[in-house]
């Protein structure tokens, strides 16, 4: 039996990952753990499941490396000066791993396996995510790490064409690595994003969409089931775990 912890197990995440750990046959909830509650109650978990908060999960996961608990961590936020952060942390305290994944679901994974295999082709990429109101933070994590690794397939490529000279602060969307990111906030939805290529005279639009949160829930079981034995301590994304790198 895996022992699991879950930090914001009150959220709209963590709540289903209460559920799905108590309902896998390998592992076992020790304690789940909200704003105000003691970290101590998840002592003697092999692993810890975070979603809680961009401005919580650093000091969380300092907590849990401390004390030598693999950390499962979904929460956004993972900007490439955090992630260097957290390499030093665990560079401090060998044997404990970190699974940082901007998403867990497969195919959102798929999604953006698929946009860098597409960026390449294309002159124009740019990233519309869209997201129930109640997210804290703009752009998505996802759409964040898309934008990166899709101006990584790009490389040296031209500058995008875009002869816009004047614009409403925020019309053409953020900067992530080059590529602009538009965030919809709109009651109802769930989390989707759609990767929208163009070249002469033809698109490539990549879509996807999260109906449900349970949807997210055999990435982070997989994650639980794997973060001991990954290779490495830090590892971002689920790829490496689904064959996919
Ligand atoms: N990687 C992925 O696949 C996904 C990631 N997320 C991310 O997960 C995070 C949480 O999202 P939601 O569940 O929608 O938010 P939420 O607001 O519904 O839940 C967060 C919970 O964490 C609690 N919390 C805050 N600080 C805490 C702390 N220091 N210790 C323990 N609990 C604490 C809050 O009280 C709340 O109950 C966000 O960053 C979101 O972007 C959300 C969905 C999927
Ligand atoms: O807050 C959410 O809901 C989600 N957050 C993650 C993100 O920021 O990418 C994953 C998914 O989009 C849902």
């Amino acid at each position: 039996m895996i022992k699991v912890g879950v930090f914001g197990a009150k959220g709209r995440m963590g709540s289903e990952v209460v559920k799905a750990v108590e309902a896998a046959e390998d592992t076992e909830l020790v304690a789940g753990v909200d704003t105000g509650d003691d970290r101590d109650r998840v002592r003697g978990a092999d692993v810890v499941v975070d979603f809680t908060h961009p401005d919580e999960v650093v000091g969380n996961l300092h907590w849990l490396v401390a004390n030598g608990i693999h950390a499962v961590v979904g929460t956004s936020g993972f900007d490439e000066e955090r992630m260097a952060g957290v390499r030093d942390l665990l560079a401090e305290h060998p044997g404990v791993n970190v699974l940082i994944a901007p998403n867990f679901g497969i195919a959102a994974v798929l999604m953006m396996h698929f946009a860098v295999k597409a960026a390449p082709y294309f002159d124009s990429a740019e990233i519309v995510e869209l997201h129930h109101p109640n997210k804290a933070d703009a752009p998505s994590g996802t759409a964040h790490r898309t934008a990166e690794l899709v101006a990584g397939a790009r490389g040296e490529a031209e500058p995008m064409p875009d002869a816009t000279t004047s614009e409403v602060p925020g019309a053409r969307g953020a900067d992530v690595s080059g590529v602009r990111v538009h965030a919809l906030r709109v009651a109802g939805l769930i989390a989707h994003q759609e990767v929208i290529f163009g070249t002469h005279g033809e698109t490539l639009k990549i879509r996807h969409d999260s109906m449900s949160r349970e949807s997210f829930m055999p990435g982070v079981l997989l994650g639980v089931r794997r973060v001991s034995q990954l290779p490495e301590q830090l590892t971002l994304g689920l790829e490496p775990l689904l064959g996919l790198d």
